[in-house]
């Protein structure tokens, strides 16, 4: 294990060299909304499936423009679910999404004709080749690659993918992760009342809310008091409910209860750093288990649990599911901002849009680790390294969304 403390993009580079990538396994389209797709989903249909109408109206051909004032006898009706009709020379009255009878190449909109009889119209407009038609394939092509392998799949994606007719995708397994927090200040029941000394437990409803959005499948959760042989036995559980992560909450630093570190030596896990030269989260531990299994035992204030959650757990989430390491956006800063050096800061901030329509970063006030008032406000993370110290207004920052697989909605309106 390396004793100093670690430049963060080592300890990232240490985390992301210990996960790996897990097996692709077949989920049904619609049980399938916010996984990542392991192979690219390749189109086998045209959409539209067929030559359609934009309009109600009437559809017909012609050479070129076919001119207003004409007049032209009514063939036939073809309504949206229609089969296949086959068109002489007239018109024939059509419906919006219904298919084109073969023959028919244009439709005019029915406010843009004479109804003359119920056998006869006359047009109002002229009408060019292909107007108002939905050519077949011209949304998407049969063979086309629609889906890149690596997607998130949305709502949207959904929507594609139940118009093409597939009921099943390749998608990444979702890493099987357990939490456990540790401390016997730690109260779960909100029922409960708190004995003097007594907090309620945060991390863990935080890292449980949190991880399903990351992309994870959270296979069980824990609170233990601050006791080595409890949190080993905890640590078997998590590992017999198929946990291949386990993230920890609290005892990992000076304290005389910080019983992490001895308890993973004596499960006989190899620890591959402990501290980080980051705020906050700094005492940050990261251990392999027998069975490969992760653990990252992230210091329990709870903006350390945060960051290193977002920083540390998300990167090695993204391997895991086949996703590429995230590149931070730049943004300018709405106000100067100095730090101490020497440490990477990972800030609760918000991002804005100006009145002049401009993105700007805000650092929130309330940056120690204990202060989750401000986390609830925040709606990025703002990332500064260790080698800067201070930063004038309109500096670009790194930034980051609250989550890997989300990027803030700027907020409005600020001056
Ligand atoms: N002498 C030193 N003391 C501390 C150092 C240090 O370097 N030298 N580092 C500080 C830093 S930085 C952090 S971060 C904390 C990390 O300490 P632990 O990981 O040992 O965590 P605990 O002592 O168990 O808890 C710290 C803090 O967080 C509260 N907590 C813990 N779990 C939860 C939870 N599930 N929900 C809400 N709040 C929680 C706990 O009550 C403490 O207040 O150490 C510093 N000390
Ligand atoms: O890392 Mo600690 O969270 O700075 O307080």
């Amino acid at each position: 294990m390396s004793q100093e403390t670690l430049a963060y993009e080592d300890a990232l580079r240490i985390v992301l060299g210990a996960s790996t990538r897990l097996p692709a396994e077949d989920c049904p389209t619609r049980a399938c909304l916010g996984r990542v797709l392991a192979t690219p989903v390749i189109s086998d249909a045209d959409l539209p499936p067929f030559d359609n109408s934009a309009m109600d109206g009437f559809a017909l051909c012609g050479n070129s423009t076919v001119p207003a004032g004409i007049e032209l006898d009514i063939e036939g009706e073809q309504a949206a679910g229609d089969g296949i009709a086959h068109a002489r020379n007239g018109a024939w009255e059509i419906m919006t999404g219904a298919r084109l009878p073969d023959g028919l190449d244009r439709v005019i909109p029915v406010e843009q004709t004479e109804r003359l009889s119920s056998k006869r119209v006359r047009l109002l407009a002229d009408v060019e080749t292909g107007q108002n038609v939905r050519n077949a394939g011209s949304d998407v092509a049969e063979g086309e690659n629609v889906l890149a392998a690596g997607t998130v799949l949305q709502p949207q994606h959904l929507m594609l993918l139940a118009a093409l007719g597939v009921g099943n995708v390749s998608v990444a397994e979702r890493p099987r992760v357990a939490v456990l927090c540790t401390g016997r200040e730690l109260i779960d029941d909100p029922a409960q009342m708190l004995a003097p000394g007594q907090i309620r437990n945060s991390n863990g409803p935080f890292l449980a809310a949190r991880l399903p959005l990351a992309g994870a499948d959270v296979v069980h959760v824990e609170t233990v008091g601050d006791d080595a042989a409890a949190f080993e036995a905890a640590l078997r559980r998590a590992l017999s409910a198929g946990a291949k992560v386990i993230v920890t909450s609290g005892a990992v630093s000076m304290g005389r209860y910080d019983f992490v570190p001895q308890a993973l030596e004596r499960l006989g896990a190899q620890t591959l750093f402990h501290k980080v030269a980051i705020r906050p989260g700094k005492p940050l531990l990261f251990a392999k288990l027998p069975g490969d299994v992760l653990l990252f035992g992230l210091p329990g204030n709870p903006i350390a649990v945060a960051v290193g959650l977002r920083f540390f757990v998300e990167p090695a989430l993204r391997v895991m599911l086949g996703l590429s390491q995230e590149t931070p956006r730049r943004v300018p800063l709405s106000k100067p901002y100095s730090k101490k050096p020497r440490l990477r800061f990972h800030l609760k901030s918000c991002l804005h849009i100006d009145i002049q329509g401009r993105l700007a970063l805000e650092v929130l006030e309330g940056q120690e680790s204990y202060r989750i008032r401000p986390l609830s406000d925040a709606n990025a993370w703002a990332v500064v390294p260790a080698d800067v110290d201070a930063l004038p207004a309109g500096a670009l920052v790194d930034v980051h969304g609250v989550g890997h697989l989300e990027f803030p909605l700027p907020c409005e309106g600020i001056a």
